[in-house]
Order: C-alpha cells, then structure tokens, then sequence
C-alpha cells in the first residue's frame, strides 16, 4: 500500500530523479522531481510536501556540500515542519552532522538500494526535531526565506551561495526594502560562522559621539554615563559576523576610525589602552550610491575597497515583476496564518494591478500591503483599496472585481508559466520537444510563450 505522504526530489543528475521518480511512485502518493535547485523555493512557495530528498552537491560546487546545506536552509524556512532527507556521492560525516544540526531528518549516502532509500524516508517522515532548535532563521519576518525567480534573483542566490562560506567582506547595495538585511541574515546562516552571533549595528540611529563607544566598547568611567565596562559590537561579533546596516551615514572622522579596526583587526575600547583582537566577517549594507558618495567626498575610497571585496546589488521589485506573484502568494499564506483568516484571495483584477505597481518601498511596501489587507478584509476577496494611499488611488482605477476572478486563477498561471518555463529549460531550449512533453501543438505553445513573455 501506498504510503500517504508527498515527496519531493532534487538532484541536478537526470538519471537519479529518472530512477527515484519510477521507484518511489510505487510506495508514495506523489513524487514530483526536480533538477535545477534554484526553482526549490518557488515550488515549496506553491505546493506543501512532507519529505525533501535534497542532493548536497550541484554542478556549480561539487564536493564541499555548501550548495546543499544552503538549500537545506532555505527549504526548513520555507516549510518548517519538510523532513528532509540529505544525500551525496562524497559521504563524509562531518557534513552529514552539519546537515542534521540544521534540520535535516536523515542523510543517506549515494549510490543507494532502493529498500534503503525506501526505509530512510519512511524513518524520515516520522522523525521529530530534537528539543533543541536546530540552527536556522528565527521566527517571524526572520524565517521568511530570500523568494525570487527571475533571474535577478537567481544571480543574486548564486553569488550568495558562493560567497558565504568564504571569509569575503560583502558589500550589499540596493533601495530600500529589497532585502539587503534578509542576504546578510542568509550569508551569515550558510557559512561557517552560523553558530556564533550575528550582530547588527544600524549606524544610521547613532549619534557620532555614541558611534565609537558602541562599536569599540567602552572602559568603565570613561564618560559620564559609562557606568560599567562595555564590550561593543565588535567584540560581540568575535567568531560571528558584523551587519554594519545603513553605512553611508558614517561621518568622515567615523569612517578614518572604522579604517583602522579593520586594517589593524584589534580595537581600543574608549577610555582604554589595551587593543583588543578581532576576528569578524564583515558585511555592510547602504541604499545609497557609495561609488558616487566616493566622488562627491562624502566617503573614504580606501574604506570602500576594504568593505567591498563583494558587492552585491538587490534590484528594486520594479525590475523584477515576475518575483510579485510568488511574493503576494508568501505574504498572503504567511498573514492568512497568522491572523487566522483562511481561505482569503486577491481578486484577478488586483493581482493584475499589484504586479504592474512600481513598490517604490519594495518588498517590505508589499508585505505591509498584504498584511493591511489581511487585517482589514470583511470577506474573502482582499480589498487593497484601504492600502497605502498611493497604491490603493490606482488600485480602485483597475476596474470592478469580479469574484469568480480569482487568485486562483491567477495561480493556475503562475503555475502554467512556471511549467513552461521548466520544459524549455529540461530540452534547452527546444520548442518542439517542450510542446510534446507539456501535451501542446508547437503553435499553443508558442502563444503562451507569447503570453508569459518568455
Ligand atoms: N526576496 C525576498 N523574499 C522574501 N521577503 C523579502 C525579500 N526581500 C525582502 N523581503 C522582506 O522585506 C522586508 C524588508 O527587507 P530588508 O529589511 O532585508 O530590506 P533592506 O534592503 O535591508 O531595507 P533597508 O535598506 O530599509 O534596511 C523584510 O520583511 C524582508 O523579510
């Protein structure tokens, strides 16, 4: 008998889910397999399974396992209660620790038998965390996993996946809003510092005399409230990583003394004589133009170069209108949750609207937007016209709501565009072959290309 439960595969290695997919379709409800690691999120995002059998190295990074442990991260923060199981052709036990320490529920090393692998899954799916939580993002708007599938925010994934386990100081630019503390809360989990803190310093809220005494620490006495001796920031970071948030606000005198904590890696609390050694993964983040504030003299360019050895750049919502639906559908399931209103949907003509908006605040305008939707919703169609004010003048323009015009069907295309656009990615391209397997004449499938702009 079929056991009742849903799984998903994701290996890059076509043979592996050929095989797993015949196999486990004969002890499992369903099997949906998968080969590009970056669609993970957005299938998690959409659909709900019980158990992940999760590869630990794609063809970018072979060996070290990072790339799985990062998915592994992401998809516990997508679908906490996933069981996941973790495999790999280099069995190696501290990565199989490393996997469980965060969440996984099994590993199992490959080439495997299909009664191995059978009875893995089935231990998995009854496997329950241990007391102690396992290291990944707190809850709340922490555990929201960095969503995006345009290529944007493929590019910024994959340069994320790279760069954390490195000792590289990253630079993240980007508007407001477009998720610049959420990559730094992602490098920081997916490196080798994720046990010890990660500590943020807003450096726009502290006065220019308070700068110092936060992030070097002070001595007892060495002002008139320093009451006690204080560790700052730095200190508080040692063996983790230092969030500098906002850095463009930095003063020049704040910037000269910045410098020369990270040249020397040692601080001097106020008021003392000792230094004191460091030892922090540094990432700053600004929204504003630090290359043009380095002209203007507003900023030190040695301090840029010792701060951006990576610098990745969140684009604005604006420019990635295909990232929205999957947006509007978290934020929607994860408000409906929390406020206990199920069963809520956005009207076709809304969702039309909400993804041609320009969210000049970004993701977290979008996130407020649903969630004032959410609290305020008298039925189950959302009313985004008691939404911000900007918004909500356009919105009310986009025309009557239909309520058989639902987000459902707007999710049925999501849904469809998504399907394509993995058929022509699987046959490279080839228009013939993906219109076969999707069951389509090459002509219907040339006009949902059409459609989907793709
Ligand atoms: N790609 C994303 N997927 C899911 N949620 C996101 C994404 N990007 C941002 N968010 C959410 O939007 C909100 C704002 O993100 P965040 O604070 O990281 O932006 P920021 O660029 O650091 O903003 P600021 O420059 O104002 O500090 C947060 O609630 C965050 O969880």
């Amino acid at each position: 008998m079929k056991q009742p439960l849903s799984v998903l595969v994701l290996d890059d290695n076509q043979d592996i889910l050929t095989a797993s997919r015949i196999f486990l379709k004969q002890h499992f409800a369903s099997v949906v397999t998968l080969h590009e690691p970056a669609l993970l999120i957005s299938t998690l995002a959409s659909q709900t399974f019980d158990l992940l059998l999760l590869d630990m190295n794609f063809s970018r990074d072979t060996q070290s396992g990072e790339e799985g442990l990062f998915y592994l991260k992401q998809a516990l923060a997508a679908q906490p209660t996933l069981k996941v199981v973790m495999m790999t052709a280099y069995a190696a036990l501290p990565l199989a620790v490393r996997a469980m320490q965060l969440g996984a529920a099994s590993f199992l090393a490959k080439p495997w038998q299909n009664e191995q692998l059978l009875d893995t899954l089935c231990q998995a799916s009854q496997h329950r965390p241990a007391t102690q939580a396992p290291v990944r993002a707190a809850p709340d708007s922490d555990s929201t996993p960095l969503l995006g599938d345009s290529p944007a925010m493929q590019q910024v994934l994959r340069t994320i996946e790279k760069v954390a386990p490195t000792q590289a100081n990253v630079l993240l630019l980007g508007e407001s809003g477009t998720g610049k503390a959420l990559v730094a809360q992602a490098i920081h989990q997916a490196s080798a510092r994720a046990g010890a803190p990660l500590v943020t310093v807003d450096m726009g809220s502290l006065s220019d005399s308070l700068l110092e005494s936060e992030l070097f620490g002070h001595k007892k006495g060495a002002f008139t409230d320093a009451k006690a001796d204080y560790n700052g920031r730095f200190v508080q970071a040692s063996g983790g990583t230092l969030f500098l948030d906002e850095l463009a606000n930095l003063g020049l005198p704040q910037q000269a003394k910045l410098l020369t904590a990270l040249q020397q890696r040692t601080v001097v609390p106020v008021g003392g004589s000792q230094s004191i050694a460091i030892d922090i993964r540094l990432i700053c983040a600004t929204n504003d133009n630090l290359h043009q504030a380095v002209t203007q003299g507003r900023f030190r360019q040695d301090l840029l170069y010792r701060i951006n050895t990576v610098e990745i750049v969140l684009p604005p919502l604006r420019e990635r209108q295909q990232d929205i639906p999957l947006l509007l559908n978290w934020y929607l399931h994860k408000f409906s949750e929390h406020y206990q209103r199920e069963g809520l949907k956005i009207s076709l003509a809304d969702l039309r609207y909400l993804q041609h908006y320009d969210w000049p605040g970004n993701v977290r305008q979008l996130a407020h937007t649903v969630e004032r939707a959410v609290v305020l919703a008298d039925n189950n169609t959302l009313d985004f016209s008691q939404s911000d004010s900007a918004l909500s003048a356009t919105a009310t323009t986009s025309g009557p709501t239909d309520a058989a015009d639902t987000a459902a069907d707007f999710m049925l295309e999501f849904v469809e565009e998504k399907t394509i656009r993995q058929a022509l990615q699987y046959y490279q391209g080839n228009v013939s072959q993906a219109a076969k397997a999707l069951g389509l004449t090459r002509g219907a499938l040339y006009r949902r290309l059409e459609k989907y702009g793709l």
